[in-house]
């Protein structure tokens, strides 16, 4: 296992698939350039951006790229920025014709060297992926190539499980890498860290000492445009059984005897097992005030943009612990955290609790740069016995200045690079996630308003009881 090595000294080709989308020009494109800056991609490499819509010539799209690049820098242009976006062109392609792209391909192999590795990064929706496939099979595209594919995996538990068919006739798992960036997260990889690295924690990582689990993915972003990816996808697939089932596995999973893709795997599948299907009685979907007006969007539609659920692990280190998910668009703050919730301490008469609202929480910020924080209390300074909120935090963005954290992103393509599966997701832990998920995918019937700006729904608020949701600081 080389995770943190650089590719080795073999030529890359990268085909990129979406290469016009979203997801490309936010975080692909700024990724592939921080590898690029750092050196830590081969150094003989070219990228191939596919898509049914041209952008024009190659410089067109290279203008996309940079200007993505640039976005990610404060509209500035980097160091480097020319001599990496020269390394790209543009080739149409579809489920119906990949020839021409074949063709490129075979080409730029030739150009780069025999020995050149080819990744396919398919970044399309969801309901393109298993056409998709059909190209890259038929056209000779996935011979030798590694196969780097988006989430959502499938669509639902039939779908996933023709997708894991249709792949493995093209592919096998071993050149199968699942995306699911929440698993690039140097603080999802920090939340498994901490627990295999402190006794003390794991030993108080149950239901004797835990009350509740709550992973919250709130954004402030709408839909920015993405009006047909959540027509079609909508955010309890997008969302749930993928970043929020993945991070809940890391924090529930029973901790592995040995660090390995394998056993990663085996220990997420096992847990996820263990988890009740979700309930339509436990799940609020909710759909912004004005969805319906943006581009794009049915003027009934019932797509939801905001889902928040209670789920149980059958299990006797968490029964009765509540896993509380929440994300959603256009809500009051974005933030991207775990709070796990400690019971309570009795009280002492006589000490003046006024200010402890809460209980005891450890915070996980999960966004780049990662922050762990524990939210403690302590006495306030000066006369009386007065206890206050005692926050310690630990910032990894600045913790070590030399070694600045990679991107989600960026570990992704390193990862994928250096032939590493540890982070990435399995077949069978997908589709158990879709069996989870089967009840609830729609049965969500129309989603409640929620005005932008807020929490969700008062429903969803209610789902966490009377501690309520840890409310993110702005
Ligand atoms: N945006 C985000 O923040 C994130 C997205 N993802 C995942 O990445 C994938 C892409 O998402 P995103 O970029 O947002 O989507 P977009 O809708 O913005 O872009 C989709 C891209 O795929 C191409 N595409 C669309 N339909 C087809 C098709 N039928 N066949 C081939 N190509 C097609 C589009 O080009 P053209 O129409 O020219 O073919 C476009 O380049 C999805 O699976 C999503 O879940 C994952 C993490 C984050
Ligand atoms: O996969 C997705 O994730 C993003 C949020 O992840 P981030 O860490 O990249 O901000 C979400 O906005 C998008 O809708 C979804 O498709």
């Amino acid at each position: 296992m080389a995770s943190d090595t650089p590719a080795d000294g073999r030529p890359l080709l990268l085909v990129l698939f979406g290469s016009t989308g979203d997801l490309a020009k936010r975080k692909l494109y700024p990724a592939l350039f921080q590898l690029h800056a750092r050196g830590l991609t081969s150094k003989e490499y070219a990228v191939i951006g596919s898509g049914r819509h041209s952008p024009g010539t190659d410089d067109d799209f290279r203008e996309i790229v940079s200007d993505a690049v640039k976005g990610a820098h404060g509209g500035e242009a980097p160091a480097g920025l020319d001599e990496f976006t020269a390394r790209f062109r543009f080739q149409s392609s579809s489920a119906e014709d990949g020839e021409d792209l074949a063709r490129v391909v075979r080409e730029t192999r030739e150009g780069l060297g025999a020995d050149t590795r080819t990744l396919l990064y398919l970044s399309v929706p969801p309901a393109s992926m298993s056409g998709m496939l059909g190209m890259i099979g038929s056209t000779g595209l996935s011979d030798d190539a590694v196969l780097v594919m988006e989430k959502p995996f499938g669509e639902d538990v039939a779908s996933a499980c023709a997708l894991n068919k249709r792949l493995h006739e093209i592919v096998p798992e071993e050149r199968v890498f699942r995306v699911d960036h929440f698993l690039g997260k140097e603080a999802v990889r920090n939340l498994l860290a901490l627990r295999l690295a402190n006794g003390w924690l794991e030993s108080v990582w149950n239901r004797e000492h835990l009350a509740y689990v709550q992973i919250d993915v709130p954004e402030e972003i709408d839909i920015e445009g993405r009006a047909s990816f959540m027509e079609s996808t909508g955010t309890f697939r997008d969302m749930i059984p993928t970043h929020l089932g993945q991070v809940l596995g890391i924090v529930a999973l029973d901790l592995p005897e040995r660090y390995g893709a394998d056993e990663l795997r085996e220990a997420r599948t096992a847990l996820f097992r263990k988890l009740r299907p979700f309930s339509p009685d436990e799940t609020v979907f909710g759909q912004y005030e004005g969805y319906r007006e943006e581009e794009g969007v049915a003027a009934d539609s019932t797509a939801e943009t905001f889902v928040a659920l209670r789920a149980w692990i059958d299990d006797p280190r968490w029964e009765g612990v509540p896993f509380l998910l929440r994300t959603g668009k256009a809500m009051g703050v974005s933030r991207q955290q775990v709070t796990i919730g400690l019971r309570e301490a009795s009280r002492v008469p006589g000490a003046d609790y006024a200010a402890c609202d809460r209980p005891s929480e450890w915070v996980f910020d999960l966004t780049d740069p990662p922050r762990f924080g524990v939210e403690a209390y302590g006495k306030r300074p000066g006369t009386g016995f007065r206890l206050v909120r005692a926050p310690l935090m630990l910032d990894e963005g600045t913790a070590f200045p030399d070694d600045p954290p990679l991107t989600a992103y960026a570990r992704v393509f390193l990862d994928a690079l250096a032939g590493d599966p540890t982070w990435f997701t399995g077949a069978e832990e997908i589709e158990r996630l879709w069996e989870v998920c089967a009840d609830v995918q729609g049965e969500g019937g129309v989603p409640l308003p929620y005005a932008r700006g807020s929490f969700g729904p008062t429903a969803a608020l209610e789902l966490a009881g009377k501690r309520g949701w840890r409310v993110p600081e702005k």
